[in-house]
């Protein structure tokens, strides 16, 4: 069949929803559909799907969309081949005899491995991770989530006593079933999302004796094999369904797909994706640079010869700001309704939100920050809310961009975006105004999905090259100019940095229970109907480095913060939990002479104190400053 006639099928299994599209040569999706499938919250902070629902997600989506295709017209043998674009870190485990899942995915916006992140960070050589891997340790990557499910559920933990135990990330399990489970077992990984676990080497996109050590896993869990995002043979074929028998030739974690859909083939392209979260990535070319500023180092595509690299900055939270409106707060039915809203006041009267449901990502790390919304006042309006939650990604953004200028040396002239939260017109234009550059939105916004079909497609020659991508989507995108004069622009940054700085330290300073440790779960809270009860067990991280013997005196944590010159601090009686007669009232007291900058410090501190005394058990800490 010729080139022209025959049609690329694409499956963008998503945070919140699963697409499957058909694209002709030109680019065009001619027949998709769309699934949205249950989303997990057992605990404050935690996040999970099912795996079997994914699978169910995906094989919905193919079968109503090749529906569609027939329906046109068109012959379902002439979709030559399929690719997979997929969430990235969500994490997989299943048993690899059976090929049956172990436990609920814990999808990458999960915090729940936080206190196995604080505890490897303390571990030799932690501090070398980032320079192997290009991520650093926190509860975004899939090693820790899958350090959890080993310190946690016992069946995961039987397995890989077992030797039984399979993890992948959403690629690798979806590849795997989709090719017929355990009887096939084509247990395959493209490097973009291998290079998402923290067990791959980032030059050699092999996995990383060092890194598998760290982890304690080397050797007791079954991986996938590493494999090119674009290979005729490799992810093996559709065992079932509507497009049994079809190649599946290619596989990039969604934001690499991103970027290969809007053709960001030269170092110095980057693009922004504001889906569930929002990633923006820059080709840096053939060498990966390792971030000195808080971005990632990660694999863009590897088309099988040298795989390209990019700085990505990712923030936990865009649309799923605009769901939170919508879901939590009923400020609308649907996420398309934000932009009016928004519009219905002029500015955002005052208000930031930073939406740090996940704590805060790229550029900042900040663990223990949490959603906060400042400046609210009898004048607040549903509209200002709004139009915060909308800047808080693009003001992420504008950090991220500062971050990359200075990792990369070069100031980016034009940003391309795209998926949902791009839809809003409103927050494009306050993202151009604040990055002071323009910003480029493609008629076509299924990019996610196209940037997987051109991998599937260049494997089995539908297209030969680069070049004769040129054309495809180039026609009737959008560009929003910059309106705000730079000065605008750096007033409401310094604002958005103020409350950063300010969100921090909630995280353990709060009355929820700590789940991790403690608590049996409750029902989980889900859209659909209620998921598995998680079985318990104490923390236990492999190798776990020796806990210190003493806890340090909470004074002395206390004195050693940054308060600052004109500040004395005193402490009375301020001594740690096991000194504490259980009738007294520690006090400190603070004085001195405050100007802005102390006063934000200061808070600070006092928020530490706060939870030390949570963590220490102080049974009532007075604190007075003046
Ligand atoms: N018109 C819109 N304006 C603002 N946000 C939107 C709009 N349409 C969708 N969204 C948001 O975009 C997100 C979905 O985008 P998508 O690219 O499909 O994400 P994902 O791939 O992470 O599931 C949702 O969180 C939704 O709230
Ligand atoms: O589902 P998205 O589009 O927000 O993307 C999720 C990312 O891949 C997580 O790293």
């Amino acid at each position: 069949m010729h080139p022209a006639e025959r049609f690329v099928g694409s499956i963008d299994q998503g945070t919140t929803s699963t697409r499957f599209l058909i694209f002709n040569r030109d680019g065009e999706p001619v027949a998709s559909n769309q699934v949205e499938f249950r989303q997990i919250y057992p605990h404050p902070g935690w996040h999970e799907h099912d795996p079997l629902e994914l699978v169910t997600s995906v094989e919905t989506c193919i079968e109503t969309a090749v529906r569609d295709f027939e329906a046109q017209g068109h012959a379902r043998t002439s979709i030559a081949c399929v690719g997979i674009t997929n969430q990235r870190e969500t994490t997989v485990v299943w048993d690899h005899e059976t090929g049956e899942p172990l436990h609920n995915a814990i999808v990458w916006t999960d915090t729940r491995s936080q206190t196995i992140v604080t505890e490897l960070k303390q571990r030799p050589g932690a501090a070398a991770l980032q320079s192997l891997c290009g991520l650093p340790l926190s509860t975004y990557s899939s090693a820790t989530k899958l350090l959890w499910m080993l310190a946690h559920v016992p069946k995961v933990k039987a397995a890989f006593d077992r030797g039984t135990l399979a993890f992948g990330t959403v690629d690798a399990w979806l590849v795997y079933r989709l090719n017929g489970g355990a009887a096939a077992n084509v247990f395959v990984s493209d490097s973009t999302n291998a290079s998402r676990t923290m067990f791959v080497n980032l030059e050699s996109l092999a996995y990383d004796d060092t890194l598998l050590d760290f982890f304690g896993i080397k050797g007791k869990v079954h991986l996938p094999r590493i494999v090119p995002s674009s290979d005729p043979r490799a992810y093996g074929t559709i065992a079932s369904g509507a497009l049994a028998e079809i190649p599946i030739t290619g596989c990039l974690g969604d934001q690499s797909s991103a970027l290969v859909g809007q053709k960001g083939f030269s170092p110095g392209m980057a693009k922004n994706t504001y889906g569930t979260g929002c990633f923006l990535l820059y080709n840096v070319g053939e060498k990966p640079v390792i971030s000195k500023h808080g971005l990632l180092a990660t694999v863009a595509y590897d088309f099988g010869g040298k795989p390209v690299y990019a700085l990505e900055g990712n923030i936990a939270v865009a649309g799923s700001g605009v769901k939170f409106l919508q879901n939590n707060l009923d400020f609308f039915q649907d996420s398309t309704e934000v932009n009016d809203l928004a519009l219905s006041v002029e500015d955002n009267g005052g208000c930031i939100f930073v939406t740090a449901f996940s704590g805060l990502f790229a550029p900042y790390w900040i663990d223990d920050a949490k959603g906060t919304l400042f400046g609210i006042t009898q004048y607040t309006q549903k509209g200002h809310i709004a139009r915060a939650t909308l800047e808080a990604a693009c003001f992420q953004t504008k950090a991220i961009l500062d971050a990359m200028e200075k990792d990369s040396g070069k100031a980016l002239s034009e940003l391309a975006v795209d998926g949902g939260m791009s839809n809003s017109d409103l927050a494009m234009q306050t993202q151009a105004d604040l990055i002071s550059i323009p910003v480029y939105r493609p008629q076509m916004r299924e990019t996610t999905a196209l940037g997987a079909a051109i991998a599937a497609g260049l494997a089995v020659g539908i297209w030969r090259n680069f070049a004769e991508l040129r054309d495809i989507n180039r026609a009737g995108g959008a560009v929003f100019e910059p309106q705000a004069t730079r000065e605008e622009s750096a007033a409401k940054f310094g604002e958005w940095e103020k409350a950063v700085r300010m969100s921090r330290g909630w995280v353990g300073s709060d009355n929820t229970k700590n789940h991790e440790t403690k608590s049996e779960p409750p029902e989980p809270k889900t859209n659909g109907t209620p998921a598995a009860p998680i079985e318990k067990r104490d923390v236990t991280v492999p190798r776990a480095a020796p806990r210190q013997s003493q806890s340090p005196r909470v004074s002395e944590l206390v004195t050693s913060g940054s308060l600052g010159a004109t500040l004395n601090i005193t402490t009375r009686t301020l001594t740690s939990d096991a000194e504490l007669p259980p009738a007294k009232t520690p006090v400190i007291s603070i004085s001195g002479d405050l100007n802005d900058a102390d006063e934000e410090d200061l808070f600070l501190e006092l928020r530490k104190v706060e939870i030390l005394q949570k963590l220490k058990k102080l049974r009532k800490l007075k604190l007075s400053y003046y």
